[in-house]
């Protein structure tokens, strides 16, 4: 893990840091991060009814796309819709709309309930051993899970392990995600832990 990334720096100066980082580690990581997921997913899926939340990559987020086959009929994709994100079901070859952010996404709902979701996977420029992920900075997925139904779905980073930060600045609104996927293997935080073992 490395140290921390600039102690008192901003969470700006810290995404254009980790930008960077990602883009330079991200074809050497990618194999590996595919690998992690394809050995824990069974585990993760097996405790809970519901679709896995997948994204659809931009720039240097990990492209795990090639998951998907493997969990056709089981899936779903985050849209930017009205005032918030939603995830909506997907299928490999399913059509997709840009969304309000402009990234490909389920053109129609339904929009999926807490309850119909297992697991979200979800990009992250970097992340702290408390779950604690550093995003884009639009903020949607804290929104989402301020909603307490949204929050008791395992979330999990996914990231490469040169991204993994021993701290990260907190927000109020910040709410840890419950772990991560990198290269080397799938990380729960002790919450993380519980929330998968209860579910
Ligand atoms: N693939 C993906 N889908 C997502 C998110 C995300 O981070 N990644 N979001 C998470 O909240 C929500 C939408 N928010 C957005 C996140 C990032 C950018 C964006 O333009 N990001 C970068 C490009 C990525 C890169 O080069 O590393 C940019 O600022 O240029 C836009 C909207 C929901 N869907
Ligand atoms: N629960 C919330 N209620 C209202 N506004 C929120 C909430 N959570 C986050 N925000 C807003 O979102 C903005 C961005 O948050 P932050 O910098 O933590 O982004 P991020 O988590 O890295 O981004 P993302 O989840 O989109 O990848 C904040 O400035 C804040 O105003």
């Amino acid at each position: 893990m490395r140290p921390p990334a600039g102690d008192g720096s901003t969470k700006e100066e810290l995404r254009r840091l980790f930008r960077r980082r990602r883009r330079q580690c991200l074809a050497g990581a990618v194999p590996g991060i595919l690998a992690t997921a394809e050995r824990h997913l069974g585990a993760l899926l097996a405790r809970r009814r519901g679709r896995l939340g997948l994204y659809w990559p931009l720039g240097s987020e990990p492209d795990l796309r090639p998951l998907a086959p493997a969990w056709a009929g089981r899936l779903a994709l985050p849209a930017v819709a009205g005032p918030g994100l939603v995830y909506r079901p997907w299928a490999p070859g399913d059509p997709l709309a840009a969304d309000a952010c402009g990234i490909p996404a389920p053109p129609r709902g339904p929009d999926l309930d807490p309850a119909a979701m297992a697991l979200l996977l979800v990009p992250a420029l970097a992340v702290a051993p408390s779950g604690l992920r550093l995003g884009s900075g639009g903020g949607w997925y804290d929104r989402l899970r301020a909603d307490p139904r949204w929050a008791a779905v395992p979330a999990l980073a996914v990231l490469p392990a040169a991204c993994v930060s021993a701290a990260l600045p907190r927000d109020p609104w910040d709410i840890p995600f419950d772990g991560w996927i990198d290269e080397r293997d799938c990380h729960l935080t002790p919450a993380g832990l519980r929330k998968v073992a209860s579910s």
